[in-house]
């Protein structure tokens, strides 16, 4: 009988022993095309024929461009599983894999503490005007002249989080410890024991009272733009916002206006609408402290990332499963 063939888009870099495993049960193929012209012509070729799982990376993307019902069709017909290292799957078109037969995975949980560790290191630097000085330090100034107006304790104000999942909550545990008070919005209300005390308000409500907006919730086609012009002039003025979800779940544009009118105080962004270009008004305003998604940058969490994601291939190859498919698929058979 011939062996299970994987495709691996992207390549490993820290989980080697676990990859072994993946070796040892099938063959592993990599496209030798750099883009996504040459990888449609790849799989037209029929190099990747036979191939019943692939595990992709972020960075894949350059290499396939996303994962949409061109390269569906393009891919061969035997593909049924594809495995995501990450979180967010904002790359992946998942009503076209449903449409294809594709069961898709993701990374719940493995970037849960990391991403919710620098969602409050941007919460604390853009509450203290923390790029202010460190930009006027940096050149020869010390805290520059005039210097950055006071920052803000954290103690006591009102932090609302949108989208309380794994890093939500996460998030909301870590700023307890920073005496915060936390509200949240979710499209469905939470159980009292994964809410833990935090309150559940309208998003208007949110938007309204909250001191430090965090945004905690995945980028899809009704997610896109939630944070949007008529939704900053629903905020309470001087808001500090927080973005270690997706770019583009806030309208960028919409949120330059918004730090330039004053109406948001400062930002702590991770991620950006086009990476990985930022807007240029947001790389001169001093109120925005910005890192380029840097939310799961260390090695045991990128380890763990890709450990998960080689359970999926596993356990796929193995048994034709997959151990965290991807919400909008729960319940289809595979
Ligand atoms: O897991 C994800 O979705 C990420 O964005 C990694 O930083």
């Amino acid at each position: 009988m011939s062996r299970p063939k994987v495709l691996l888009l992207g390549k490993i870099d820290h989980a080697h022993v676990a990859w072994q495993t993946i070796a040892d049960i099938a063959d592993v193929i990599q496209p030798k095309a750099t883009n996504r012209d040459e990888f449609i012509v790849e799989c037209k070729s029929g190099a990747l024929d036979g191939i019943s799982v692939a595990y992709r990376t972020f960075d894949s993307v350059k290499i396939t461009g996303k994962i949409d019902s061109e390269l569906l069709d393009a891919f061969p017909k035997s593909i049924k599983f594809l495995c995501h290292n990450g979180a967010g799957y904002d790359q992946i078109d998942i009503p076209a894999c449903t449409a294809h037969d594709v069961r898709v995975s993701n990374t719940p949980t493995a970037v849960d503490d990391a991403t919710a560790d620098v969602t409050i290191w941007l919460l604390i630097g853009a509450l203290r005007n923390l790029p202010i000085g460190i930009q006027a330090l940096r050149a020869g100034k010390w805290r520059g002249s005039p210097p950055p107006k006071l920052g803000h304790d954290p103690q006591g104000k009102i932090l609302g989080i949108l989208g309380m999942g794994g890093i939500g909550r996460n998030v909301a545990t870590k700023a307890r410890a920073f005496g915060m008070r936390i509200r949240y919005h979710n499209r469905s209300r939470l159980s009292p024991e994964l809410e833990d005390g935090a309150e559940y308000v309208s998003l208007e409500t949110l938007l309204a009272e909250s001191d430090v907006l965090s945004l905690n919730l995945p980028l899809n086609p009704s997610t896109r733009h939630t944070i949007a012009a008529p939704q900053f002039a629903l905020m309470k003025p001087g808001i500090v916002i927080v973005n270690t979800a997706r770019g583009a779940v806030m309208d960028e544009a919409a949120l330059v206006d918004a730090l330039a009118s004053g109406q948001v105080s400062s930002v702590g962004l991770d991620v950006y609408e086009n990476e990985p270009e930022i807007h240029p008004g947001l790389l001169e305003n001093p109120n925005v402290l910005l890192v380029p998604h840097m939310g799961t940058w260390t090695q045991e969490t990128q380890q763990k990332m890709e450990e998960w994601t080689i359970d999926n291939v596993r356990l796929a190859v193995k048994e034709g499963k997959l151990k965290s498919i991807v919400p909008e698929q729960t319940g289809l058979a595979a």
